[in-house]
């Protein structure tokens, strides 16, 4: 499902979460939002979902308003962070909730995911480990199907491998049946392989909207012996280094064109890739 949304506003009383989102979001694509604590991830997905109404502004999902347009909302789904079934009775009442839900429902694929991630029908949901609980919340997105899929830190609560099933799972159901994902997260190079475009903002404003490669373009790790390192980053943006013996790496930030880059070669540095990380602290106005 395509996403437009303009001029954006969402108040809590005397709290503006969203101060004038404008943002355009294609079909079939991954998208990563990300954010520091409180900048607004939740409130923008909340609006997305239809759970809340916005204060002002456009909100547009296939060309359709989304706040009570049923029509619209049961072909969106939006995962939070404690998974959105607590205390509702068993997994199978879950299910079955989400299913008279969601217009898309894969019942054989909630089937699958339940076995592949150790959960059974019977289960109570209200005692539930807080991973089991994150578990079923994803299988609910992802067996949902829904056009627009919004995870919003839904699987924090798993633990490594599982969240590697749930990535896995996730990539190869979205091949085969491409939809718009929304994914927020503070696991940032962890994620970040997935996305396609990502989006980042910053109280309640958007700062960065661009696709993921050209995002990891803007920054460029400097390697080699620690004094031609520091003399081919003086002057320009450092974001952090680390060094290993005599081994020094510079995170630089900004395109280096190709005079540059012929003078790293010439003085023995290696030029590679920066993590998405040091570019979203950057970018975020650094630790606070
Ligand atoms: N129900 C609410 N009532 C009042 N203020 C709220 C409410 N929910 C969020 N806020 C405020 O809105 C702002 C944005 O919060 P939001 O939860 O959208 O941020 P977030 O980016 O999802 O944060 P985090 O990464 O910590 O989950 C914050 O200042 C928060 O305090």
């Amino acid at each position: 499902m395509r996403v437009e949304v303009r001029d954006l506003v969402l108040r809590y009383g005397e709290t503006t979460a969203l101060d004038g989102i404008t943002l355009s979001l294609a079909e079939h694509k991954i998208y990563g939002l990300l954010g520091r604590n409180g900048s607004g991830k939740t409130s923008l997905l909340s609006v997305l979902a239809g759970f809340r109404r916005e204060s002002e502004g456009v909100v547009r999902v296939d060309g359709a308003p989304v706040f009570e347009h049923a029509p619209v909302t049961s072909r969106i789904s939006l995962i939070r962070d404690a998974g959105e079934t607590t205390d509702i009775g068993t997994v199978e009442d879950a299910l079955f909730f989400a299913e008279w839900l969601r217009r898309d429902w894969d019942a054989g694929f909630a089937d699958t995911l339940l076995e592949r991630f150790a959960l059974n029908r019977k289960m109570t949901v209200k005692t539930m480990s807080k991973g089991q609980r994150s578990a079923l919340g994803v299988i609910i997105g992802l067996a949902g199907r829904a056009p627009l899929t919004m995870f919003d830190e839904s699987y924090l609560g798993m633990d490594a491998p599982s969240r590697q099933a749930f990535y896995d799972v996730l990539l190869a159901d979205y091949m085969a049946r491409p939809r718009t994902i929304i994914m927020s997260s503070h696991l940032i190079e962890e994620v970040s392989p997935l996305f396609e475009e990502v989006v980042i903002i910053d109280a309640g404003r958007v700062v960065v909207h661009e696709e993921a490669q050209a995002l990891l373009a803007r920054g460029t790790a400097v390697t080699g012996a620690a004094a031609p390192v520091d003399a081919f980053t003086e002057g320009l943006t450092v974001l952090g280094s680390r060094q290993l013996g005599a081994t020094k790496s510079a995170m630089v930030y900004g395109v280096l064109d190709d005079a540059r880059r012929r003078e790293a070669a010439a003085a023995g540095l290696e030029l590679g890739p920066i993590d998405m990380q040091d570019l979203f602290v950057h970018l975020t106005g650094g630790p606070r």
